[in-house]
């Protein structure tokens, strides 16, 4: 039987004068890697805070790891890393220490932070960088201290929001395949928020497709080996999905509103 990781029951979770979240109601088994898309403002970062534990759902329930993320936020330290769009360094500490201090905060033996934070800054391309500091790195490269960070404190379940968006799209093709490897060799679970269909589709084992207000338009379960025509029709249903509702649609059956899940096949 599959382990859940991520649980959405029916989650809502509003904001004074706004709904962000309408009804999320999602699994996300361990080892899986998910993409989710939707335009902006669909909720994304919401559905992210709710499963750091930043916020309480108003209602429905979030479990991480069968776990309350709002409630239990100390057990969550060491087994939930986020990567954010910029890398979000300290300026005045190096590279090593950027890594070190995910660790501190992570509850990790001391002892451990340096050799954990060397060998992660390797795995990531940046041996003999460890005492560079954020503003003599490439944008790149700093995403590189950002995912090593990451990983040293050897979480159970990564989130990236839009983490590999505001770098070009080699750099960006480049990282995104070694995080990629990493997640699957460590045997992690992991969850990337893009605007890049592209990336979407690249990524991972399924594509979680959001529309506002935060709800499920579609959910696509990807089998490696997709040709052209098939990356093509996906991306049109994709597109399909995250458009709002015409007029037209009111009243109709909501085909592409119940979250629905496909098996492709394309081998
Ligand atoms: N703390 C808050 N207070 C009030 N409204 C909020 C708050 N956080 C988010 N919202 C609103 O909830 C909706 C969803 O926001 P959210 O940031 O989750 O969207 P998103 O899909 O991540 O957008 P983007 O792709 O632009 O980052 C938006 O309308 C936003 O204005």
């Amino acid at each position: 039987m599959n382990q859940a990781v991520i649980e959405f029951d029916h989650v809502a979770k509003s904001f004074p004068g706004h709904q962000a979240i309408a009804d999320l109601d999602f699994t996300i088994n361990a080892g899986e890697l998910v993409s989710v898309v939707g335009v902006t403002g669909c909720g994304k970062s919401t559905m992210f805070n709710l499963t750091l534990g930043l916020f309480a759902p108003t209602t429905g329930t979030v479990r991480v790891q069968g776990h309350d993320p709002h409630t239990e936020f100390d057990w969550f330290r060491r087994r939930v890393a986020v990567v954010f769009q910029d890398a979000r360094l300290l300026p005045w500490r190096t590279a090593m220490q950027n890594v070190c201090i995910g660790m501190k905060f992570a509850g990790i033996d001391k002892r451990e932070w340096e050799p954990r934070a060397r060998d992660w800054l390797a795995r990531l391309g940046l041996a003999g960088r460890e005492n560079s500091y954020p503003h003599q790195l490439s944008g790149g490269q700093r995403q590189r201290v950002s995912l090593a960070r990451a990983f040293a404190v050897d979480p159970e379940l990564i989130l990236c929001d839009e983490s590999f968006s505001a770098l070009d799209e080699i750099t960006a093709k480049n990282l995104r395949a070694e995080f990629v490897e990493l997640v699957r060799s460590g045997g992690k679970s992991g969850v990337v928020i893009t605007h890049n269909i592209t990336e979407a589709l690249s990524l991972g084992d399924r594509v979680m497709v959001m529309r506002a207000p935060g709800h499920l338009a579609d959910d696509i379960r990807l089998t490696p080996g997709a040709d052209r025509a098939e990356l093509d029709r996906l991306r049109q249903r994709i597109l399909r999905a995250m458009e709002p509702p015409t007029d037209s649609d009111v009243g109709q059956p909501a085909q592409a509103d119940a979250a629905r899940t496909e098996e492709i096949t394309t081998a």
